[in-house]
């Protein structure tokens, strides 16, 4: 059986506001194998970031805090764990990577420096020796003439480059978790996919897993091997990449699937948008939070949210639908007419 990684069990994680707490994520349940890559995905304000930054605990640092539930990573709970301990797990056993490369990046220290320093720091190795490893880790993630590349700095580095440098940084500490939000989102298309298929080789070569969050179902579809789908901070769905993308259960998901363009499931040229907004945190509805975005919103989805269902095989979702027999089918079926 797959080793368990990581097991997030009922997170809610807020802010105090000048309004009172507003729950950024509530009764989140997410795990990860070791080895396996998690997709986070949803629109923009749904929560996913919060709950990298609650795994992190850094969360603790932008004014939030963990209400409730456990993050147990290789059997510990982070939630109940100082923020002394947490500096020895962060970036020892987990790492995190953001979306702007050279937001994590100092510019003014080469970026061979950068990574030597990340490597003096959690491997306690002498400066002449994580200055040669910081070569070879350049050479790991694909820097041609790294010797060259070591001495310069990030501004004399493309984009895709010091992306490339940031996950450097990441892996010198030897990670068995990469969280990695929005990695692609600041570069352009055919970068994405080089950094996507860098993180996909390097998760073979290293064994690690990686947590994944991402807005775009597309990268989704090449690099997880599950995929939880959050909505206004709950996740809504959650199944393996198959699952997902063959039977999408929640009406949110097959929303997000149609608006992708040439994805199986989206209407051809037609560009499709889920209908209204994500919700803020102080607005959020009654009921299921997705109903007014919903086109098959019944009465019981403006009253109560809805629990989670099983849909298939480690597939679930929350939807009312699934309460009684048939009516999912018929919904399906309606939905694949119209593709
Ligand atoms: N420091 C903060 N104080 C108050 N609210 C916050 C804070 N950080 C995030 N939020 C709120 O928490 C909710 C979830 O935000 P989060 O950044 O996790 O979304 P996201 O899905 O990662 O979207 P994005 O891709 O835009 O970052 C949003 O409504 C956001 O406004």
């Amino acid at each position: 059986m797959a080793e368990k990684l990581l097991e997030i069990e009922n997170l809610t994680a807020g802010f105090l506001t000048v309004g009172g707490t507003v729950k950024a994520t509530e009764h989140v349940s997410l795990s990860l194998d070791k080895g396996q890559t998690v997709c986070l995905v949803g629109e923009s304000g749904s929560g996913k970031s919060v709950t990298s930054l609650a795994i992190m605990r850094l969360i603790d640092f932008n004014g939030g805090a963990i209400l409730e539930g456990s993050i147990k990573f290789q059997g510990e709970d982070l939630a109940k764990r100082s923020q002394d301990d947490m500096i020895r797990i962060r970036g020892n056993k987990i790492a995190m990577i953001f979306q702007d490369p050279m937001s994590s990046l100092n510019p003014v220290y080469t970026v061979g420096d950068q990574i030597a320093e990340s490597i003096v720091l959690h491997q306690r190795k002498s400066k002449k020796e994580a200055r040669k490893m910081a070569v070879d880790m350049l050479r790991l993630v694909g820097i041609p003439a790294p010797e060259i590349r070591a001495r310069q700095y990030p501004h004399e580095l493309s984009g895709g480059m010091c992306q490339r440098v940031v996950i450097a940084i990441a892996l010198a500490c030897d990670p068995v978790l990469l969280i990695a939000d929005e990695p692609t989102t600041a570069l352009d298309v055919t970068v994405q996919a080089q950094i996507l298929d860098l993180l996909r080789s390097l998760q073979k070569e290293l064994g690690m897993s990686i947590l994944l969050i991402t807005h775009d179902m597309g990268v989704a579809a090449e690099m997880a091997d599950r995929i939880a789908v959050m909505y206004a901070g709950i996740i809504v769905e959650e199944g393996s990449v198959s699952e997902i993308f063959s039977h999408p259960s929640h009406p949110y998901t097959v929303g997000l699937l149609k608006s992708v363009p040439g994805l199986e499931g989206s209407r051809g040229d037609e560009l499709y948008t889920i209908r209204g907004n994500i919700p803020g945190l102080s607005q959020l509805p009654v009921g299921c939070r997705f109903h007014p975005r919903c086109p098959y919103a019944k009465d019981i989805c403006r009253e109560k949210s809805p629990p989670s269902f099983t849909v298939g095989e480690e597939h679930q979702a929350s939807c009312w639908m699934y309460m009684e027999d048939g009516g999912a089918a018929a919904w399906q079926q309606n939905e694949s007419e119209q593709r």
